[in-house]
């Protein structure tokens, strides 16, 4: 497991002897016109797919220089402040023995305009109107939280046709600071 992974703090076996791949997923806010701006995943995993922005942690950097980078990347938007952490979500997907592990970020305060890239297909929306049914199936348990500026943790069990969740746990917590734990 990456040592940066904050999973080794959950308190169940199975998932700790599970392999785990850090993400990040990051959604910059325009707090003056209650506006979100989300992307059309236009290839790969989640293919279309509307989701904040973000993709695989790499090995140089931390959870928090990868959810900007992949902003830069996907959304020509750059954080001009360090994004603010607001919940950590384990899936597992049947027939898959690695978990993902996904750092949600949100940020208030970013340069530049929304452009199109290869990868994503950026549109705002408003954020009390979240076009959930383009959206993950988990989506709309946990944005709630984001809204109300709770910090949350939660897991997903997902059947092998990447709709169908079997099992979910979600709840707010104090802190995502796991290493001072
Ligand atoms: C299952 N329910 C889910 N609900 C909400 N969001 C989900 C998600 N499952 C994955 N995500 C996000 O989808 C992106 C995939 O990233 P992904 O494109 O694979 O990564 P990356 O850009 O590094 O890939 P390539 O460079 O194309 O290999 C990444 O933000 C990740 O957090």
């Amino acid at each position: 497991m990456d040592s940066r992974s904050v999973a080794r703090y959950v308190e169940d076996a199975q998932h700790q002897a599970m392999k785990h791949r850090l993400y990040t997923l990051i959604f910059p806010m325009d707090i003056y016109r209650n506006r979100v701006l989300l992307g059309m995943k236009k290839r790969g995993f989640g293919q279309n797919k509307l989701n904040g922005f973000g993709g695989k942690v790499e090995a140089d950097e931390s959870v928090a220089q990868g959810a900007s980078r992949e902003l830069c990347e996907e959304s020509g938007l750059s954080p001009t402040e360090e994004p603010e952490k607001c919940g950590l979500l384990l899936f597992y997907f049947e027939n898959d023995p690695v978990a993902m592990e996904v750092h949600v970020f949100i940020t208030r305060s970013f340069a530049g305009q929304p452009q199109e890239t290869d990868e994503m297909r950026p549109e705002w929306f408003d954020i009390r109107e979240m076009p959930f049914e383009h959206m993950w199936a988990d989506d709309p348990s946990w944005w709630p939280y984001v809204l109300d500026g709770k910090l949350f943790v939660g897991r997903f069990w997902f059947k092998a046709d990447m709709v169908t969740i079997t099992r979910q746990e979600l709840a707010q917590v104090g802190s995502l600071d796991f290493s001072a734990k």
